[in-house]
């Protein structure tokens, strides 16, 4: 068995684990002593000079403060214990026809944000990877059924084939077309002749299909009734393939399977977002291709590279991992970050740090795209716990007998769907598959495929499936194998960042709670990762009290952290750079720079009272029944001028006020409590005892001169209007009017 050459290799980190180890250790440490000198400087105010004894409810609240992010702190640690990567040998596999069938899931929901042009990019790179044609199935979940959609799939249809036949012949690597043309020339491909006339009569073919595309969209959606989210609509399968029955002539490129899927919606039924879309695409390709594999993409990822088929399934056909193995993640890049990537938009941290870290547990989370899992992984539960007993089949997943047989073996073969009786009969099966009523009383969303609890349903998923015992693993190869479309404004990246977080707060509120559904099930340090994003949303409290209320206490002088020069202060000036420094070291082990820490470090600051707050009270709110959840759409197409300030780094704030609000006032705040602060001490000393306090105000202002800027230099659009500037005002001067109020009465 051992003679058989490895599939793959995998790297811990030793030095780096020992680092991060022994920083952890030092660290707390430290944060024990913090919270030794909260407790005594309540309690025993002994020696009043290091650790005066200020008025209960600023002293509880910043101490609260501390204790929740040594919290956070302790359970992130996991991720630095462990670090490690894999490397896999694609030509190790065995021969094409032993490679098992791959189905790729692409999920999209509205032409007019999700340009078709841009979806077909991402279908057509689907179907050009690099994997035996008659083993690969691409299918298009479209939420919008919209007709400007289904047109685009057909005409992608069209192009493939000139396109895959040109990758093939030239062994092109990029086969997104977007991105290959975008791309500098990839120079002559020596030996070919003809390969200069090729490329060029293949960008006209594309030219002229990106136009037809446009051209279609620019009439289509305004008529397209049913072009937007959430309208109502019969369910519609088509299998492109039908239409170019006759194009199988000699010499033709050999195709893969694109079928296009619009499941049924109806008002007053709930769809279930993604998830919903991604579980009638498990039921439908079930009954068509029934691969055992499954890529999911969202439809803005390119694939940029046309190995990661061969890659993942180094680990997928690795017997010695295999059985326990859920799912290979590939992290998440895009193709349109700036060298500045002032929004932090390009989840760096996540991918390049915390996920190797988590892999060397028992493997990433899962990442919503760019995964290749393994399709009985989804149907967990039903299978082993029920058996084959046909009615509780049905009480699982529902009553088509056709789908029930997928679940024991593959039942169309390629050559049935030529054939139009049975291509009929597939497609009324799959019509109802598709439908509304189809998931009602069945565990869908419940235990089976990808649950509806959140709408983060790849967290949720992810974690289930680690819960259940399974493994999965991260694939991080230099050149990147999928591209997507990241945001590049500021309210785009507030905004989804709350949705984020607000299904992060769904998964706390609910029976998955990482706190008690984790430990009993996976392993403690996994379990720790789990409950630091889980419980991410969280950070907004202590920021928000470190960011009011020391600066409301230096303007009634009350001194809330120890005097200079003691050594209670040195400790907290440790824990303070101690944190900093860590994080740069972390990002510049992960392949980052100075700049990019500075504004990882302050996006964090800006999320945590946009995101992470506003997440927080839609998870509440959700949880209440007060609201329902939804998921607003990220955009894919940038606003020019937007971008343009993106691409130079500077921050754009047309964004609502409610977004915008938090950090000005935060920021109007700070600004105050710094020169009213700084001019007291000089006037009238004490600033031994106010030192702490004015410097964490000088922090704030520093870390956000940008909005400092916004505000008061600026005068282009993309400044803070004066309007929100004016209501923040506002709201800082009856917080400074009601808190002084309070601490008087405290205080007496
Ligand atoms: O009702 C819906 C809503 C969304 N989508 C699709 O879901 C994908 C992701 O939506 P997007 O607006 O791009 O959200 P992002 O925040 O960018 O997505 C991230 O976060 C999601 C969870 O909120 C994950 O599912 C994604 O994989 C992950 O990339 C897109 O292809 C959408 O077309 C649907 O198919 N139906
Ligand atoms: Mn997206």
């Amino acid at each position: 068995m051992s003679s058989l050459p490895p599939l793959h290799q995998t790297r811990v980190h030793k030095l780096a684990a020992l680092i991060n180890i022994s920083h952890t250790f030092i660290h707390s440490i430290a944060l024990i002593f913090i919270i030794f000198y909260r407790l005594s400087s309540f309690f025993y105010p002994g020696n009043s000079k290091t650790a005066p004894k200020p008025p209960f409810l600023p002293w509880l609240l910043t101490f609260l403060s501390e204790l929740i992010l040594s919290c956070l702190w302790i359970l992130y640690q996991p991720y630095g214990w462990r670090p490690i990567s894999r490397t896999p040998f694609p030509e190790n596999l065995p021969e094409d026809d032993e490679l098992p069938g791959i189905d790729v899931l692409v999920c999209t929901a509205d032409p007019v944000k999700e340009p078709p042009l841009k979806v077909m990019n991402t279908v057509i790179s689907a179907m050009a990877l690099d994997y035996p044609p008659q083993k690969l199935s691409v299918y298009l979940s479209d939420d919008a059924g919209s007709s400007v959609t289904l047109h685009a799939i057909r005409e992608a249809w069209g192009f493939a084939k000139p396109w895959i036949g040109f990758c093939r012949r030239y062994g092109i690597k990029t086969r997104c077309p977007e991105l290959y043309f975008a791309a500098e020339d990839d120079g002559d491909k020596d030996g070919y002749d003809d390969f200069a006339k090729d490329r060029e009569s293949i960008k006209r073919k594309y030219d002229q299909f990106a136009e037809g595309l446009e051209k279609a969209r620019s009439a289509g959606v305004e008529k397209d009734n049913h072009a937007r989210l959430g309208q109502a609509h019969p369910p519609f399968v088509e299998i492109i393939h039908e239409y170019d029955v006759n194009s199988t002539a000699d010499g033709d490129v050999e195709m893969p399977l694109l079928v296009y899927v619009s499941r049924e919606k109806r008002i007053g039924y709930p769809h279930h977002f993604k998830a919903g879309a991604l579980n009638i695409l498990l039921r439908v390709s079930g009954i068509i291709s029934n691969s055992p594999y499954i890529l999911g993409l969202d439809c803005d990822m390119y694939l940029n590279d046309s190995t990661s088929a061969r890659e993942a399934m180094c680990f997928h056909l690795d017997q010695n991992i295999s059985p326990s193995l859920a799912f290979v993640q590939f992290p998440q890049r895009f193709h349109n970050i700036s060298n500045d990537d002032i929004y932090g938009a390009a989840l760096k941290p996540v991918f390049a740090l915390k996920w190797p870290g988590i892999d060397g547990l028992r493997g990433p989370m899962l990442s919503g795209t760019c995964y290749y899992m393994k399709r009985k992984a989804l149907y967990g539960n039903g299978l082993e716990v029920k058996g084959t007993d046909i009615h509780e089949l049905k009480l699982t997943f529902g009553t088509s007998n056709e789908f029930l047989k997928s679940l024991g073996k593959h039942i169309y073969q390629r050559k049935d769907l030529y054939n139009e009786k049975s291509l009929d009969t597939v497609i009324q099966e799959t019509k109802l598959l598709a439908s509304c009523l189809f998931e009602e009383n069945t565990q869908w969303g419940q235990q089976e495929g990808f649950l509806y609890l959140s709408v983060i349903e790849d967290y949720l998923t992810g974690f289930t499936l680690h819960c259940k015992g399974w493994r999965s693993a991260f694939c991080n190869p230099t050149k990147p194998a999928f591209l997507g479309t990241a945001t590049t404004n500021l309210s785009d990246t507030l905004v989804q960042g709350t949705r984020w977080n607000s299904g992060l707060l769904e998964v706390v509120l609910s029976r998955f709670c990482p706190l008690i559904y984790g430990p009993s099930r996976m392993s403690l340090l996994q379990t720790m990762c789990y409950q630091h994003l889980a419980f991410q949303p969280f950070y907004c409290l202590p920021v928000f009290i470190l960011a009011t209320i020391p600066q409301l206490c230096l303007l009634n002088h009350i001194q809330l952290y120890p005097e200079v020069p003691s050594p209670w202060f040195l400790l907290f000036s440790f824990i303070f750079l101690s944190s900093l420094l860590k994080y740069y070291m972390d990002i510049v082990f992960a392949g980052g720079t100075l700049k990019m820490w500075h504004n990882e470090w302050r996006m964090w600051m800006i999320k945590s009272v946009t995101s992470y707050f506003y997440g927080t009270l839609n998870g509440i709110w959700n949880w209440l029944g007060m609201k329902k959840a939804n998921f607003t759409l990220t955009t894919k197409v940038a606003n020019e001028e937007q971008f343009e300030r993106y691409l130079k780094g500077i921050f754009d704030f047309q964004a609502s006020s409610t977004i915008l609000c938090p950090m000005v006032s935060i920021v109007i705040l700070n600004l105050v409590s710094f020169t009213w602060g700084f001019a007291s001490v000089i006037v009238s000393g004490g600033w031994r005892q106010m030192f702490g306090q004015i410097i964490l105000s000088f922090y704030i202002l520093i870390m956000s001169y940008p909005i400092i800027e916004g505000m008061i230099l600026r005068s282009d659009n993309g400044r803070i209007q004066p309007s929100v500037t004016i209501l923040c005002i506002v709201v800082v001067m009856i917080y400074l009017s009601l808190g002084t109020f309070i601490l008087m009465y405290v205080k007496s």
